[in-house]
């Protein structure tokens, strides 16, 4: 048995087979952080995964193109209330995958959205009091968000592996996740 999350959105083909392309280019002419078990590049705030923490006064610049206008979009389609600022690309080759979190909670605003490129690949989400959990596949252009418990109160994950059961093996994935720091007063 599966669960369903409340506050999670999954918009397939939220963007173009042609666009896919161009913004993996762009991003593979990025340079790439590989201090941690899996690539990634920070965009607008560096986030400190050990300190769990986003220093609101020290932006990185201003995002790349690209990111600027999925963020555009995002709030034109009232995804997100203000511009999402913050962005981290990861990338997953076959056999990685992410373990479950909520994300930093004092660090970011409350939506979430993913965008996956490339390979699809199977999340799965854990209850707050124990209980079955929901897989979710995210297939390649889709967009996913999380807002109020999906954002706040379950925990997603990666599993990682090579394959997913009924979809076969997995290739190259990245995510590209829109967050807005938040400003403490
Ligand atoms: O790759 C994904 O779709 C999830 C990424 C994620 O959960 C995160 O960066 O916090
Ligand atoms: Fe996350």
């Amino acid at each position: 048995m599966t669960a369903t999350v409340p506050g999670l959105t999954l918009v397939p083909e939220w963007i173009s087979a042609a666009l896919e392309r161009d913004i993996v280019a762009a991003v593979d002419a990025h340079p790439w952080d590989d201090s941690l078990r899996r690539r990634v590049q920070h965009h607008g705030y560096r986030y400190a995964y050990r300190g769990r923490k986003v220093d609101a006064a020290e932006p990185l610049g201003p995002l790349p193109a690209w990111a600027a206008e999925l963020a555009a979009r995002l709030c034109g389609e009232s995804v997100f209330t203000c511009p999402p600022d913050q962005v981290i690309v990861n990338e997953y080759v076959p056999g990685q995958g992410i373990s479950a979190h909520i994300d930093c909670v004092p660090c970011f605003g409350p939506v979430v959205a993913s965008l996956s490129l490339g390979s699809g690949a199977m999340m799965e989400l854990s209850p707050p009091e124990p209980g079955p959990r929901a897989v979710v596949w995210l297939p390649p252009r889709s967009l996913l968000v999380l807002a109020g418990d999906a954002r706040y109160r379950w925990r997603h994950a990666i599993p990682a592996r090579r394959s997913d059961p009924d979809r076969g093996p997995r290739g190259r994935r990245l995510s590209l996740t829109f967050r807005t720091v938040v400003r403490r007063q």
